[in-house]
């Protein structure tokens, strides 16, 4: 479907934009003006809630401190945040379109239409969508060409990764400019060339997620036994190697294949069960408990301000601060 070839589909290139819209300004939406803001770019931000704008300065300024000690592009401030009163105010002069709306699908639908309708021609709008393919989001936009999907992991200030993909009616160019503007804008990306269920790291993640689930709600093991045994174990690796690689070690000098050799039958025992628990109350009052008990007293602001300590120092220690490619 898609070429690697990096065209420009509007008139700026990748490297000459200069405003960035964020369109939906929550969890995500705030994270990504942060990190714009810290790149140095200049980004307007619209979002419906009446809060909406002293919520997003809130969020701005809890991750300023990170990104000073991270480093930021010259010329970065919160001063070049503009949120607008309107949608159509946000995306008029706009370079580049994140839209970080609730993970609605008619939601996403129709406001993807609005957006396209309103941002001018050629310039890509990507979606933080954590799962919906493009081809269903894109169904009621005049100009499906220049959708895409640029899936963030949380905070988009300090987490990296940005997972690329268009949908059926996406022109590939759309999708090589955008995972071109995302290098530049300091992020790592993953390219996909079709449409995978979940993309790649949620469809991992929701592996995972669905185990953890099964245990709580079995009895199997706490919310606490089940956060410890990635932080004190696998999580740790896969910091530094990804989940293959660090399997390849556990075959010692003979790599994966050994570990094949050795733990490849184990593939058929019975240990997982992939099919989705039933989320009901007593398993979700179960989570929410547990990970209440968890945060033993700190608050959701005290633990999100541990955790970004906590990436910094892991992208510090693993001499990733700055990346090839980053222009910025
Ligand atoms: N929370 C997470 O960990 C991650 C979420 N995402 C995706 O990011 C997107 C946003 O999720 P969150 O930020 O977590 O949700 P959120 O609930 O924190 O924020 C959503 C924001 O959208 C606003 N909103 C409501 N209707 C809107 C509309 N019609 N147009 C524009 N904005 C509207 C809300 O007022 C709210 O501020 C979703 O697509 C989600 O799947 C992606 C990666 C991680
Ligand atoms: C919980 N979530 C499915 C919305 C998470 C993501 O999509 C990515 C992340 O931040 O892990």
């Amino acid at each position: 479907m898609h070429s690697s070839e990096t065209t420009t589909p509007g008139t700026t290139s990748p490297e000459n934009v200069r405003r960035v819209a964020c369109v939906g300004a929550g969890v995500i939406g705030g994270g990504w003006a942060a990190h714009f803001l810290a790149r140095g770019y200049d980004v307007t931000a619209w979002d419906p809630a009446p809060d909406a704008g002293p919520k997003l300065r809130r969020l701005v300024d809890a991750a300023w401190p990170a990104l000073t000690s991270l480093g930021l592009a010259e010329g970065a401030s919160t001063d070049r945040l503009t949120v607008t009163d309107t949608l159509e105010q946000a995306v008029a002069d706009a370079q580049f379109v994140q839209e970080s709306a609730p993970e609605k699908l008619d939601l996403k639908r129709d406001l993807l239409a609005r957006l396209d309708a309103a941002t001018p021609p050629g310039v890509v709008i990507a979606s933080s969508t954590s799962g919906y393919p493009m081809t269903d989001m894109q169904t009621a936009a005049a100009d499906p060409s220049r959708l895409v999907v640029g899936h963030p992991f949380n905070p988009p200030y300090l987490i990296p990764l940005v997972e690329v993909v268009g949908g059926e009616r996406t022109d590939a160019a759309a999708v090589a400019w955008a995972s071109r503007f995302y290098e530049v804008a300091g992020k790592s990306v993953i390219t996909m060339d079709h449409e995978v269920p979940g993309f790649i790291a949620n469809r991992l993640q929701e592996a995972l997620w669905r185990e953890a689930l099964h245990m709580v709600a079995s009895g199997e093991a706490t919310v606490r036994d089940i956060d410890l045994s990635i932080t004190e174990g696998p999580g740790l690796r896969w910091a530094v190697m990804g989940p293959m690689l660090t399997f390849a070690l556990a075959g010692g000098e003979g790599g994966m294949a050994h570990m094949l050799d050795h733990f490849g039958p184990s593939l058929k025992s019975p240990w997982t069960r992939l099919e989705a628990p039933e989320l009901d109350k007593e398993l979700y009052d179960a989570v929410v408990a547990g990970c209440d008990e968890a945060a033993d007293g700190r608050s959701i602001a005290d633990l999100v301000a541990e955790r970004d300590r906590g990436v910094i120092d892991v992208l510090r220690a693993t001499g990733r601060l700055h990346r090839e490619g980053d222009s910025r």
